[in-house]
């Protein structure tokens, strides 16, 4: 267990994994670790035992991370009186970190308020991947309204708060099912700044969500791009530091600027593009005035797509769920593609289908727990 949980943090992203054990567990781990382990022992005692993965010498702030305390299993932390998902301490934050194809999202239980827990400024420093938790994003599951059984808000890890995201809504519903103890199928109607979305448990453990319409219409995009195809915005030249890129916009509630070529070529090659130069160009280009997430597409097939995404308030991420769901209409509004797509994402795949009969977007995919945690305010 103790090994495990220490591969588990290192894995979550951190150079040195800080561990709290008893006696019997530190010897148990030392006698399994490398030299460069190190802990105090005391017989009969919790144990501090810090890991170096790398040749350097602990910071303090790996001391500091005592303070916090983590888990990748919600028995090892139930095992408390209090279940840990009901722990209301003040200033402690109790979450749940989750990921979607690796879109990582800090989950916050909510629903005694429709007030946020935490600040926008206190979302940008548990994001920082050194200085925090590290996440793309927070997720708060605040009580519903207008009759929904929740509402969904986010912080972006710059602290803007987008109208919806896709992978996050599939890891609220897998963290409100722990919260109310649900198994199986189970699906939920959650308001966002996107209206009603609907995740759907499978009894797989995947989620599919109804993503509601699409908006293409120019200035609820929005963009400043001049429509020109039924008052959207199709395969319209963008100029980006010299570039004329082809874009279509499309918004799943949130804004989104697809592109699959440029003037010197029709079809992207997406591995061989530098997503940290080109993508802020695209986030605060002039045309969007509320800046855009941008997906660059390769075509394989009519049913097989993959993509790249930088996007608004989090940069390049290993996956977008609205941003996929936007690259299947785009490809459909684009002839590239038919209605129903895999797309391969740098995290993996997510299954679209644009259906004809009601205009609603399906997106198909895993949501998964990394660890539970809880750490000062
Ligand atoms: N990764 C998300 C989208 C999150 C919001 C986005 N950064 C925005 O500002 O619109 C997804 O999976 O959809």
């Amino acid at each position: 267990m103790v090994t495990g949980a220490a591969k588990f943090l290192l894995s979550a992203g951190a150079d040195h994994a800080a561990l709290c054990l008893s006696s019997a567990q530190s010897n148990a781990f030392l006698s399994s670790s490398s030299p460069s382990s190190s802990a105090s022992l005391q017989p009969n005692r919790l144990q501090f035992v810090v890991v170096n993965v790398s040749s350097n010498f602990p910071n303090p702030r790996s001391l500091r991370l005592c303070s916090a305390a983590m888990s990748s299993s919600l028995s090892e932390v139930k095992s408390s009186s209090i279940p840990f998902l009901d722990r209301k301490e003040t200033d402690i934050l109790h979450f749940v970190k989750y990921h979607g194809l690796g879109n990582d999202f800090i989950l916050v239980d909510n629903r005694d308020s429709t007030v946020p827990k935490i600040t926008s400024e206190q979302a940008v420093k548990l994001c920082d991947r050194n200085f925090g938790i590290g996440a793309d994003g927070v997720i708060f599951a605040l009580p519903g309204i207008n009759g929904t059984d929740y509402t969904m808000r986010i912080f972006n890890s710059d602290g803007s708060e987008p109208e919806m995201c896709g992978n996050g809504i599939r890891c609220l519903a897998r963290f409100i099912s722990e919260l109310e103890n649900s198994q199986g199928k189970q699906s939920y109607t959650i308001h966002t700044g996107a209206g009603l979305i609907i995740p759907e448990i499978q009894e797989d453990g995947q989620v599919r969500v109804d993503m509601g319409e699409p908006i293409l219409k120019a200035p609820d995009v929005p963009t400043r791009l001049v429509p020109n195809k039924d008052q959207s915005v199709v395969k319209s030249k963008l100029d980006v530091d010299g570039v004329s890129w082809s874009a279509t916009c499309v918004s799943m509630g949130n804004p989104h600027c697809v592109v699959f070529g440029t003037d010197l070529s029709e079809n992207l090659e997406v591995d061989e593009l530098n997503l940290g130069e080109i993508g802020p160009k695209f986030e605060h280009h002039f045309m969007f005035p509320a800046r855009t997430n941008t997906e660059f597409v390769q075509v394989f097939s009519p049913t097989h797509l993959k993509m790249r995404v930088w996007e608004r308030g989090a940069g390049a991420t290993l996956a977008c769920g609205t941003g996929a769901c936007a690259v299947v209409v785009a490809a459909v509004l684009e002839g590239r593609a038919g209605r129903a797509c895999r797309v391969d994402l740098p995290g993996g795949p997510l299954q679209i289908e644009w259906r004809e009969e009601n205009n609603h977007v399906y997106m198909t995919g895993p949501a998964e727990v990394v660890f539970y945690g809880s750490v000062p305010l």
